[in-house]
């Protein structure tokens, strides 16, 4: 038999295609032992997509908090062929976060090479995660968080013009697409150095732009499972991988910050906003060499890094923020005893202020309980997530991760389990108060998540949450509208942000001095 006749022969087709198929086979089932083999339980897993199936069209919150009650505090799960371990156990939280943070200090990401994006640090890995983390941390200092809050008291002030319209049109505002306008007005300020006061105005470009990026198409299809199941592929094609993320709307904000860096470099006006607080805290950065201070990185390096924070800014600080106003505002007209007591809180600290602003939000107990209670209940971003980078032991070895399985924390399932929270549907600040608080473990409570590679942006966040609460109740009542719903309604998907859907809330003025 020559050569030909062998290739040509149905046989060898047969023994091709068959051997083809077992080696996918094996290759695709080969982690799926990892945990049975550990005695962890966990859902069985099928060929290729492990536990993924369907999940673009789950509702995150309550799939999550259904698998928690089946397989309880720690059980695995497969995003295609990686082992994903699901952990709410305290302890384990703790040692993973905290304690043995140098094997979990990377997020899942992908490699991505186009510039700007390479430098996000949400994605970053490693030793220069730890310099860029480093090097922005002192751009959220109380110093320059208070020059920011007069922008973010500008943007409320916008926010509550729009909001008396409606006040005075129907009664009643969609809660999302206005908190959203909000906190992209306070973004457009604060991060892109931009005065855009459009307020929701859809032709506006950075509006424009800003819903695509935040919409893709691909959001809610299989093809979001891809990066999750297969990252190494998904990097190897990394030019086909980048174009679904470096978009031209997202080149739109590129260009928008070259022009901002452009006009600043030539000019010695102070903006008092989160360009200038991070281009500072990033400048003055240093690495020693010979024995000297030395500026850590290249003027072209640090506009990089600056443009990358600024987007990321954007990406991790809308919808997040915007969220949680929605959740407050629902759960007030909710609760209408808790929305009384914190304007009644309110008003005592206004006696001694003309308005709003950063001291007064300072040292205010129980909007603090209402704040943590509304992300307790609504945390903005569901799971939390590890990668671990070298191989770990848990407990005497009773539990192994392997370097590149992924550790997921289910944020929504963690804060609703009763053992942490008793009855934890009800809506209740007291859990806050100092004596309730301390009966509970912190690890109990992800809303900004924990350890070193916790949300940098948590001090912005809660400063503007303070602002445009306090400001909001003191001015009107919340109040539940036949479009109400009893429970406020989330979007299906895989996107791991909370996104409300049908927040309608009735809104009247408040009959006092401040109006
Ligand atoms: C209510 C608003 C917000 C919530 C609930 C929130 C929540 C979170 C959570 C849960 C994480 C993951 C933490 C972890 O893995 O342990 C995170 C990370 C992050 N957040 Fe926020 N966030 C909010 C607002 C912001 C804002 C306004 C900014 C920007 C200034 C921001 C910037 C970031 C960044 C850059 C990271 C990644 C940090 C790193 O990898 O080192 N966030 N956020």
């Amino acid at each position: 038999m020559n050569a030909l006749e062998i290739f040509s022969s149905p046989a060898t087709w047969v023994i091709a295609i068959s051997s083809t198929l077992y080696i996918l086979y094996r290759y695709a089932t080969s982690t799926f032992n990892n945990f049975s083999d550990q005695g962890i339980p966990g859902p069985k897993p099928i060929l290729f997509f492990g536990n993924m199936w369907g999940l673009w069209k789950e509702n995150l919150p309550a799939y999550d908090v259904a698998l928690v009650k089946k397989y309880g505090k720690v059980f695995g799960y497969f995003d295609g062929t990686t082992p994903n371990l699901f952990i709410t156990d305290v302890d384990m939280i703790k040692s993973i976060c905290v304690k043995d943070f140098d094997y979990f200090v990377d997020r899942r990401s992908f490699e991505v090479k186009t510039k700007v994006i390479r430098k996000w640090l949400s994605m970053m890995k490693g030793q220069e995660w730890k310099d860029i983390r480093s090097s922005v941390t002192p751009a959220f200092t109380t110093g320059k968080i208070k020059r920011m809050s007069v922008l973010i008291k500008d943007c409320v002030a916008n926010l509550c013009e729009r909001v008396t319209t409606f006040v005075e049109k129907d009664g009643k505002i969609d809660a999302k697409l206005t908190f959203s306008a909000f906190t992209m007005d306070v973004i457009a300020r604060c991060a892109f150095g931009l005065k855009i006061d459009t307020l929701g105005n859809k032709d506006d470009p950075f509006i424009a732009n800003a819903q695509f990026v935040f919409n893709p198409p691909t959001n809610k299809t299989p093809l979001i499972l891809l990066p999750f199941m297969y990252p190494k592929l998904f990097s190897t094609f990394g030019y086909f991988t980048e174009r679904l993320i470096v978009t031209e709307e997202m080149k739109f904000f590129f260009k928008l910050l070259e022009n901002v860096l452009k006009e600043r470099s030539q000019s010695n006006e102070k903006f008092n906003d989160f360009i200038e607080a991070a281009d500072e805290a990033i400048s003055e950065y240093t690495k020693v060499v010979d024995g000297k201070s030395v500026p850590m990185w290249s003027r072209e390096i640090i506009d990089e890094i600056l443009m990358g924070q600024s987007t990321l800014f954007m990406l991790a600080g809308f919808d997040t923020t915007a969220t949680t106003l929605t959740s407050t505002c629902f759960q007030l007209a909710r609760n209408p005893d808790v929305q009384e007591k914190l304007y009644e809180s309110i008003v005592t600290k206004m006696a001694d202020y003309d308005e709003v602003c950063h001291e007064m939000v300072q040292n205010m107990p129980y909007l603090e309980m209402v704040i943590q209670e509304v992300l307790r209940y609504y945390p903005s971003l569901m799971r939390i997530e590890r990668e671990c980078t070298k191989d770990y032991s848990y407990d005497n070895g009773r539990i192994k991760i392997k370097k590149g399985h992924i550790i997921t924390i289910p944020t929504y399932a963690l804060h609703h389990m009763e053992e942490y929270y008793p009855d934890p549907e009800t809506f209740d600040p007291e859990r806050w108060s100092p004596e309730n608080k301390t009966k509970r473990s912190p690890y109990t409570y992800m809303a900004f998540g924990t350890g070193p590679r916790n949300c940098v942006g948590m001090r912005f966040a809660m400063e503007e949450l303070k602002i445009a609460i306090c400001t909001m109740v003191q001015k009107y009542r919340f109040y539940p509208v036949e479009e109400t719903p009893e429970r406020l309604q989330f979007d299906d998907g895989l996107v791991q942000l909370l996104q409300p859907i049908h927040a309608i809330v009735g809104i009247e003025f408040r009959q006092s001095n401040f109006n």
